[in-house]
Parts: structure tokens; C-alpha cells; sequence
């Protein structure tokens, strides 16, 4: 039973068709890694999936529930790709408000949120204000959020970019290992290293999905050797026209 399911969503603002007729289905404890050129709409899609974009037709349910629902707000975590933070408040007044949006018993996250501090190395800037932050600061609060209320489906726009190697490692352990317990991550990126990471790939182009499946399966449609290629040749390809038979080569990893 899919744990997400996005049917025929389409965006149009005036004449641009920013997503067109975008379907699929995500399993639980599933690593989803959102791919595509720029501006190919895959933020207009994580966000339509976050219930903060609207769309113009299709419809989205996550755990059998149609989005947007209050019902939802809980168990998503939602890391934009540039900060939403209040440059006035620290680290600890950003996890209480938002603790306070949840309702979430300040027992139940503070050992959870030391955990995530630890990991990022913010746990001495708690208390500081995010405009003392530099920017590569910022994203991993912003990912302390997205996480720190252990929803069961968390959506990240670039979560890692601009962090340091060792960073990146530890935190894509941790997505593992949240994966590991149930929870859907769809994560957008272009780093093939991260994308090898996903159990199951997306490639969005020009407002369509032309692919979904792991990593072999995309290198069987192109016929490319490695991930990197294929993505190139996705990338170069007008319009992926020369994909053949997109639909029955795309494949789930359940
Ligand atoms: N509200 C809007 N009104 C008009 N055009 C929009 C709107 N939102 C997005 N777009 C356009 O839709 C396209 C897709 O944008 P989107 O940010 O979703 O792409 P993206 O794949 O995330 O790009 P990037 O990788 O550069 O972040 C772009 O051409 C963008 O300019």
C-alpha cells in the first residue's frame, strides 16, 4: 500500500505549464530522490506535496488522507530551499514555536532535538540568534525542523548543499536510518552520489515525470552505463522525446 500518491497533478500559471499531469506512488521507508534540469518544476511539485503551493488539477494523498489537510501538518517535515527562518530568534525558540505548532510535549522532542543538534553541530549556537548564523548554519536548523517532530514523510529541497563532506555522511546515515523505521523522504537533488543513495529515483523535465524507478532501471531506458550519464543524457535530450516507452519501463522498488 503506497504511502503517498500523486495523481495527474498539474500546474499551470497563465500560459506555463509548470507541472503536467504528474503521477506516481511512494512506499513507506523509502529514500526518493526528486531529480531534473532547472526549473524543470520540482520545487513547485515538493511543495504542492507540502500542501504549500496550490495546484491547477490532479489530487495528492499521503497516508490516505487528501492533501492539504490539517490532519498532515504533524507527520510532514518540510525543508525549503531557501531558509524560512526568523533572523530574530535562536535555534531554541525556532524548535519551541514550532513544537507549539505541533503540539508536541516538550518531553517528547528535547531529547530527539539534542540528538539533532549534536549531529549537525549546532548545539553550542542554541541559544544564539540566527543572524549570527552563516548560511551553511541555517540549512542545518532548517533540517533540525524538518526533522526534529519525526513525521512519517519528510520533503527536503537540497538539504545538504553547501555542507561540508562529513556532514553530508552522517546526515544521509540518518535518513537511512529513519527510512530504516518507516518513514517516505523525497529529497531533491542533482548529486548523483545522493541520488545512488535513494532506493527509488524521479526525474522531472520540463513539468513531466519521464522517469521513475532505481538506478538500473534508468540506465536500461537510456541505455547509459552509469547514473551519471544517463542524467546527462536525460538532461541533453529535448524533451526526453527520444525515451521510448517511458511508462512500461518505469518500475517500483516494492
Ligand atoms: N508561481 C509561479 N508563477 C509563475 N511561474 C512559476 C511559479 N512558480 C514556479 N514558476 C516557474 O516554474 C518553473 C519551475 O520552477 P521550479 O522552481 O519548480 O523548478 P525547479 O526544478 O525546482 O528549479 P531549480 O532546480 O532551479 O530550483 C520555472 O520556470 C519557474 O520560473
Amino acid at each position: 500500500m503506497a504511502y503517498l500518491n500523486v495523481n495527474q497533478v498539474t500546474k499551470r500559471v497563465k500560459s506555463h505549464l509548470i507541472l503536467d499531469s504528474v503521477s506516481f506512488s511512494i512506499d513507506k521507508g523509502t529514500i526518493n530522490g526528486l531529480t531534473g534540469p532547472s526549473g524543470s518544476g520540482k520545487t513547485t511539485l515538493i511543495k504542492a506535496i507540502a500542501g504549500i503551493e496550490t495546484y491547477t488539477k490532479g489530487t495528492i494523498e499521503i497516508d490516505d488522507i487528501t492533501a492539504p489537510d490539517r490532519k498532515l501538518l504533524r507527520r510532514l517535515g518540510y525543508m525549503p530551499q531557501t531558509n524560512a527562518l526568523f533572523p530574530d530568534l535562536s535555534a531554541d525558540q525556532h524548535l519551541k514555536y514550532y513544537a507549539g505548532l505541533y503540539k508536541l510535549p516538550r518531553n517528547k522532542y528535547l531529547k530527539r532535538t539534542n540528538e539533532l543538534l549534536q549531529m549537525v553541530k549546532l548545539s553550542d549556537m542554541v541559544h544564539k540568534p540566527v543572524n549570527t548564523y552563516s548560511e551553511d548554519m541555517k540549512r542545518r536548523l532548517s533540517l533540525i525542523l524538518a526533522l526534529f517532530h519525526t513525521p512519517s514523510l519528510v520533503i527536503l529541497d537540497n538539504p545538504t548543499s553547501g555542507l561540508d563532506m562529513a556532514l553530508k555522511e552522517v546526515i544521509w546515515q540518518e535518513f537511512t536510518k529513519l527510512a530504516n523505521i518507516g518513514a517516505v523522504f523525497i529529497i531533491v537533488t542533482n548529486l548523483t552520489k545522493e541520488l545512488a543513495y535513494c532506493d527509488q529515483l524521479l526525474y522531472l523535465k520540463n513539468g513531466k515525470l519521464l522517469i521513475q524507478g532505481t538506478e538500473s532501471d534508468f540506465n536500461q531506458t537510456t541505455g547509459k552505463p552509469s547514473l551519471e550519464e544517463s542524467l546527462i543524457f536525460l538532461g541533453s535530450n529535448e524533451d526526453g522525446a527520444n525515451i521510448s516507452n517511458c511508462e512500461e519501463t518505469t518500475h517500483s522498488n516494492h
